[in-house]
């Protein structure tokens, strides 16, 4: 047996030799490491040395070349019986190098390389700790046998980076554990933990104990034993009797969930090669499509998203606090006071993530019935991941008092800021010193919050998204006086609960809303013109949107909007004609919103909204023949004459209002940089992430034709001030409209200078 650093070990059970092969699967930082150990091989490699390596581009080349030259020397060594393949550092293969994908490939090509493993007639056992991703696992699937500890994580989430797995990894999947389970796995790219691999029949054993020994005793007792069974590219595909029927429903579940994504598309295609095509036909179906996908701009948005998400976590505030200087404090204990639906979606994110947790409600009523909803969303959850429900770490009171206690409180009481000061007051009274104060809101002032307690350091918001133990967007939102370590714990928090959290700051809703307001006006602007919400919504879709605007105000209910506006002085009642009745603050303000909700149509709730449905609740939209001659009678009261309006224009106005209003939360520092918004959009606002978040798409439309169109439909509206392009596009643009990895340059320059 052949150990770590280049010693040699003989077993002293039955004295044969295994060769292990480390991969060294973290990115950068190992990279001097990696040199090191080439340097050791070029110096000429014994069968027993080792390659401490780099799964990537650049240093990927010396893995692979470090595999296939070890697995030669192994495999022409008599005194070799098996193979063990391990990672480093208690990781096997988080996959390729994703930065790298943009440049030459050299070295030795990875799909013979696998090949050349599964054709050893020596026993390869792939050893997984960690991660085996991506091309880690496929590798592993090239191996005849995988052991993985039971902490491991095994997938293939090329789909979520715009890809297929491609080296082998469609074809062998689902020859291994069958199409269903691979169809899911592909086209998702679900990460799997080692206990479900085991029952899929991805891996042949889970062990508890060192997962390196567990292999190495299983490659010696497997020695000398035949491979034709085990070599996965050989097996024939079992083909479930509906195989036709089962991957149009793939399709059309892909085609649904994720609008316009080329990659699970390709997906499909390739695991129906899997299961129709002979192994050598698969392969060359997997690399066309590949092809296809490697360069597009689809693959380039979603790799922009990936490391946006890993960017918001190195958040930073005006004052030059952020991340790499604030400690977050530890969390131990949290309380939750309201528990309506934002409440007990918190409670349940708590308690998942392991905090003990105190939810408060002081209706009895309410209390009970937040109880019951509470533990059946937590019992479901437990179900889906195969685990115990966490109902224990929740205990629920009526009285504030409770939070005496507790590290952090998070109050997720109705939007009413009298009453959310009231609840602050008490706060501040009965927590320990030095608790942290959340509050859950989508729009109302946190600094006004915050001026009403005494510790107003150790107050921010934290703006959940519905249901929260679901949606993965949490907007972190400094007031002026929130303290770095405050942001700094609501940050951990919210990766601890595994929500992409962004710091943002404090402003009329946040960044989100804040953005979402100028979209919704030009969709109804539009309705006004002679649009109807079928065209907003079919242009909207199509782009990517899991649904058009109207949809979604349906869904999540009219009257929500209705009162933010009545509470602004917008909405005001009657259906007064003419101009004024269009105007508020000298601006353009449609009334039609409020004119529906007048109505009684709140959306899916009341049966009746922009479309109308079966009965309250039901889910199915279907064109409104009233709504429709509500926008005839509307159009005609205020003497307006309906246009022919395309859904080119639709995506312009609506998107474009939108773009101008994230470029204007950069201007004024509430973002630190195009990322934070881009995030905040695909994982909170449904905007696809293939088109990579609203500023990295303005980048790809190209920075001056966005400008151009804005001041086109500026001029033809001048009554509509947001439509005026915000400055910092106009000095993007004359700076040449960098790339957006490069904006946060041109906006530090120009905060600089003001
Ligand atoms: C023409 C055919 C060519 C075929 C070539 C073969 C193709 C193979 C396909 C692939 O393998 S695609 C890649 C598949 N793998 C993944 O998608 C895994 C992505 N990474 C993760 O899921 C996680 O990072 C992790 C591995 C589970 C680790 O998570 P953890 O929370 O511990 O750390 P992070 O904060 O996520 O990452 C730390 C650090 O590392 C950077 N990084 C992570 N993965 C990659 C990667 N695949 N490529 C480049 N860089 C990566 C990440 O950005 C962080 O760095 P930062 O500087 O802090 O941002």
């Amino acid at each position: 047996m052949t150990s770590l650093g280049g010693r040699r070990r003989t077993s002293p059970r039955c004295g044969r030799q295994v060769q292990r092969q480390i991969i060294q699967s973290t990115w950068s930082s190992l990279r001097t490491r990696t040199h090191r150990a080439v340097r050791r091989m070029g110096g000429g490699a014994k069968a027993n040395a080792t390659a401490h390596a780099q799964w990537a581009q650049s240093s990927g080349a010396v893995v692979r070349q470090a595999i296939v030259d070890t697995v030669k020397i192994a495999l022409s060594d008599p005194k070799v019986k098996s193979v063990v393949i391990c990672g480093q550092n208690g990781n096997f293969c988080g996959g390729a190098d994703i930065k790298e994908f943009g440049g030459e490939m050299t070295g030795p090509p990875l799909i013979p390389m696998i090949h050349a493993i599964e054709a050893a007639n020596k026993p390869m056992v792939a050893a997984i700790e960690g991660n085996a991703l991506g091309g880690g696992l496929e590798l592993a699937l090239g191996c005849h046998y995988r052991i993985a500890h039971s902490k491991a994580r095994l997938g293939l989430p090329e789909v979520t980076l715009g890809l297929l797995p491609a080296a082998g990894g469609s074809q062998r999947l689902p020859r291994l554990i069958g199409v269903p389970d691979a169809l899911d796995l592909i086209t998702t790219g679900r990460i799997v933990t080692a206990a479900e691999a085991l029952r899929l029949g991805i891996v042949d054993q889970v062990t508890e104990h060192n997962t390196v020994d567990a292999a190495v005793k299983f490659a010696l007792s497997v020695a000398g034993q035949p491979l034709d069974a085990r070599r996965i590219s050989t097996f024939p595909c079992p083909r479930p009797p509906d195989s036709d029927a089962l991957f149009e429903e793939a399709m059309r579940k892909v085609r649904g969930s994720a609008r316009g994504a080329m990659a699970p598309v390709a997906c499909v295609q390739a695991v129906r090669a899997a299961a129709t095509l002979p192994y050598e036909r698969g392969m060359e179906r997997e690399k066309e499509l590949m092809a296809t996908l490697f360069t597009s701009g689809q693959a380039r948005a979603l790799q922009y998203v990936f490391f946006a998400q890993r960017a918001v976590g190195r958040w930073s505030m005006p004052s030059g606090a952020g991340w790499d200087t604030s400690k977050p404090r530890p969390v131990n204990k949290a309380a939750v006071i309201g528990l309506g639906t934002m409440g007990r979606g918190i409670t349940v994110a708590l308690a998942q993530t392991g905090l003990s947790v105190v939810a408060i409600e002081t209706q009895e009523k309410q209390l009970m019935e937040a109880k019951q909803a509470v533990t059946s969303m937590l019992e479901r959850g437990a179900k889906r991941r195969g685990a115990a429900p966490a109902l224990d770490r929740i205990s629920y009171s009526r009285n504030i008092q409770a939070v005496a206690d507790v590290d952090l409180v998070i109050e997720a009481v109705f939007e009413d800021m009298a009453l959310k000061l009231e609840v602050f007051r008490q706060l501040s009274a009965f927590c320990k010193p030095g608790t942290l104060l959340c509050t859950n809101t989508s729009a109302l002032d946190v600094d006004e919050l915050a001026r009403g307690t005494p510790n107003p350091e150790l107050v921010v918001g934290m703006h959940f998204f519905a249901p929260a133990h679901v949606m993965k967007l949490l907007e972190v939102v400094y007031g002026k006086r929130s303290s770095p370590q405050a942001v700094a714990t609501a940050m951990q928090l919210g990766k601890k609960m595994g929500k992409a959290s962004v710091a943002v700051g404090n402003c009329r809703g946040f960044v989100g809303n804040r953005m979402l307001r100028l979209y919704v006006e030009q969709a109804f602007f539009l309705l006004e013109e002679g649009a109807t919400p079928e065209l907003v919504d079919g242009a909207l879709e199509e782009f990517g949107f899991p649904m058009g605007v109207f949809r979604m105000s349906d869904l999540s209910g009219l009257d929500v909007g209705w009162r933010t506006r009545k509470a602004a002085g917008q909405a005001q009642p009657g259906e007064a004609s003419g101009q004024s009745a269009r105007i508020r603050n000298g601006s353009r303000y449609s009334p039609i919103g409020d004119l529906v909700c007048e109505q009684g149509r709140f959306g899916q709730k009341t049966g009746r909204g922009w479309y109308q449905y079966d009965k309250p609740g039901s889910r199915v939209a279907r064109s409104d023949p009233w709504l429709h001659s509500f926008l005839e009678q509307y159009r005609a009261r205020h003497g307006l004459v309906a246009r022919s309006i395309d859904r080119q224009e639709v995506l312009e106005r609506c998107l474009y209002a939108l773009v101008n209003e994230g470029f204007r939360i950069l201007e004024d520092g509430i973002a630190a940089g195009p990322e934070d918004i881009d995030v905040i959009y695909v994982f909170g606002y449904g905007w696809p992430g293939h088109r990579g978040g609203p500023m990295f798409y303005a980048s790809t439309v190209g920075l001056p034709k966005v400008l151009e169109r804005l001041e086109h439909y500026h001029q033809a509206h001048p009554d509509v001030p947001d439509l005026q392009p915000c400055g910092l596009l106009r000095r993007l643009v004359a700076s040449g409209s960098p790339p957006v990895h490069r904006w946060r340059e041109v906006i530090k320059k120009l905060h600089s200078q003001l």
